[in-house]
């Protein structure tokens, strides 16, 4: 078994577990209250822009050059993501500004950023994995399982479930796995506790939102 495979298993209850929160199947819906789409979006924005500094310094840290460009690109994508954000949903869902990190958002970010500074830079590789692999395999549940043809949150639903993100979240799950096969059996196993705690904290995010959980 590969070493992404122990950790997608590791973690298929917390997967299966989002699959089934309200606010993905509300979201598959269309039927998600847009305050709460909103909460979530604003959060994301703030989550993107530090995901994207966190995905740079694991490019800085890398081992190898190609690890280097492959983690300096997703960190320059995540804050080009953000960046289309604001210039589209923000305006179309009536959303303006930036605002200060909420809890779960907050708790995410400085668990992503510390782990890239100070963990093994593996380890951090394996902690930004669940952000990708989540969201793509979310994605294409949501897509596959959607019914309403005008749902508000399609274009949303679409992002994730595209050819480019696949291209992406290969290739991260390839450098996980070349850094585990050349780590010893304990690094290994802290990356799958990493990858397990940035999987909660996936689902942390979205109950956060469907709650709207404030300070
Ligand atoms: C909480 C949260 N987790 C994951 C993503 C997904 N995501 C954001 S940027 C990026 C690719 C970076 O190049 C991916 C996969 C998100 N939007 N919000």
């Amino acid at each position: 078994m590969t070493w992404s495979e122990q950790a997608w298993a590791a973690i298929e209850p917390i997967y299966q577990s989002i699959t089934e929160m309200p606010f993905i199947l509300e979201l598959q819906e269309g039927t998600l209250p847009l305050e709460k789409f909103q909460f979530y979006m604003i959060q994301d924005s703030a989550y993107l822009e530090h995901f994207g500094r966190a995905l740079a310094l694991i490019g800085a840290r890398a081992d190898g050059i190609d690890d280097a460009l492959t983690f300096m690109r997703f960190g320059e994508n995540a804050i080009v993501v953000e960046n289309a954000l604001h210039a589209s949903y923000f305006s179309d869902f009536g959303i303006s500004g930036r605002s200060a990190m909420e809890p779960a958002c907050h708790h995410y970010v400085h668990y992503l950023k510390s782990t890239a500074a100070l963990e093994p830079v593996e380890v951090a590789m394996a902690a930004v994995l669940p952000c990708f692999w989540i969201y793509k395999a979310v994605g294409d549940h949501i897509y596959a399982g959607q019914r309403a043809a005008d749902n508000p949150y399609r274009r949303w639903i679409d992002t994730y479930a595209g050819e480019d993100f696949a291209a992406s979240v290969q290739q991260a799950i390839r450098s996980c796995d070349n850094a585990a096969a050349a780590a010893t059996e304990v690094m290994r196993k802290r990356m799958i506790d990493a990858f397990i705690t940035a999987s909660r904290l996936e689902y942390n995010f979205w109950d956060s939102a469907y709650r709207l959980v404030r300070w």
